[in-house]
């Protein structure tokens, strides 16, 4: 990817690494460096990772990597463009809390460094450059390859995690990131924690919300039951058709399917990805579920709640108002004391 300004005086390094000052570190030729052209370079590159990746929108920008302690790992070629240099790909790591479960299906707390976005521009792939930057960010930030998470990470992203660094074991999760089998044998590095079966009441959130996920927040339709004719504004929603409209976090309602794309020509790649979907859906949908409505109800009711999901009218009342509202906070009844007056 090339730019009309010299990328050599921007990043003199083949390897640069960007935190959220955006600033190359060493200042070209003692002036500061030029936000505006690094900005670009970043907006660039964001554009056409999500393009590749076929996301409704940039989940990387110079304001994202501005406000966000995360670091980006430019790789550069200085010699093309008449010596002004080309962009090869990038790479975004950060540090991100999630609740994850174990190979036994304990829910566990963990905040690993999480790869959120990683491209090489297309004609320049399986020349080796994203294992260069891979390695790169390995070696800067002293960590191993297993003890990472990945946000969905793309096919061809498994492939090459499969290939360079043979992660092939996969442990099934609720959100969208994935962790593989050595993740849990090194508890110290990613400091899991295991999270209390009751929790204080407060507003419930969807699973580890992440920005690959409030992208499509932004465009999603409300899965069953709470889909409502007249919707919350700030979430218009997408047709179920449309090529934009990818999977959201594995776990949502019965209808999710209606939200998928129409079908499109089978690969080896979306086959990889349906069996993957499919490990995750059944059971761990039912967790997920789960997730949302433990607040509310105890573990008996929970059990009623599972075998009975077919037929909601079944359910009692106070199950039925969990499932209505499950991202509102629904106060448990109030105790009424009788105070006598003071004399
Ligand atoms: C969490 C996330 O960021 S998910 C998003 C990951 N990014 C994308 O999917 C964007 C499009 N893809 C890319 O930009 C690149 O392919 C990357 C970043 C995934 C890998 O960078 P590359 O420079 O191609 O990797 P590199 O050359 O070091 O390794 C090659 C290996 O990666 C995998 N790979 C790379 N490109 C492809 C491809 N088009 N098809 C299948 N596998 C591929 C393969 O395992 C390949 O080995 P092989 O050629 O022997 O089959």
């Amino acid at each position: 990817m090339d730019f009309p300004f010299d990328l050599n005086a921007l990043f003199p390094e083949r390897i640069t690494v960007l935190d959220n000052s955006l600033s190359a570190g060493r200042k070209a030729h003692g002036r500061p460096d030029p936000l505006l052209q690094i900005s670009s370079v970043i907006d660039e590159l964001g554009k056409a990772s999500s393009k590749a990746q076929q996301l409704p929108a940039p989940i990387t920008s110079a304001a994202k990597l501005q406000a966000n302690r995360h670091h980006l790992y430019l790789l550069k070629d200085g010699e093309q463009n008449g010596g002004r240099g080309v962009i090869f790909g990038f790479l975004k790591v950060g540090y991100k809390k999630l609740f994850l479960l174990d190979q036994r299906g304990a829910h566990l707390e963990t905040e690993p460094l999480c790869v959120l976005d990683f491209y090489v521009t297309e004609t320049l792939q399986r020349h080796g450059y994203g294992l260069e930057l891979f390695d790169f960010m390995l070696k800067h930030k002293r960590v191993e390859p297993e003890q990472m998470a990945y946000d969905r990470p793309s096919p061809k992203f498994l492939s090459f995690l499969e290939k360079h660094y043979d992660l092939k074991n996969s442990v099934p999760q609720v959100n969208n990131f994935v962790v593989f089998s050595g993740f849990f044998q090194s508890r110290s590095v990613v400091q899991l924690r295991k999270v209390h079966p009751k929790k204080p009441e407060g507003e419930i959130k969807p699973y580890s919300l992440m920005e690959r996920e409030v992208v499509r927040e932004e465009q999603r339709v409300l899965p069953w039951p709470f889909v409502h004719p007249a919707g919350p504004p700030h979430s218009p929603p997408l047709l179920p058709s449309s090529p934009q409209s990818r999977s959201l976090s594995v776990g949502s309602s019965p209808s999710r399917a209606l939200l998928r794309p129409a079908a499109a020509p089978r690969t080896p790649f979306s086959q990889l990805n349906d069996s993957c979907r499919a490990k995750r859906t059944s059971y761990q949908g039912l967790v997920a579920r789960s997730n949302l409505y433990s607040r509310h109800i105890n573990s008996r009711d929970l059990g009623q709640l599972l075998v009975e999901e077919q037929n909601p009218l079944k359910l009692p009342d106070h199950i039925l108002k969990a499932r209505l509202c499950p991202f509102r906070h629904v106060p448990p009844p109030r105790k009424i004391m009788f105070r006598s007056r003071p004399p």
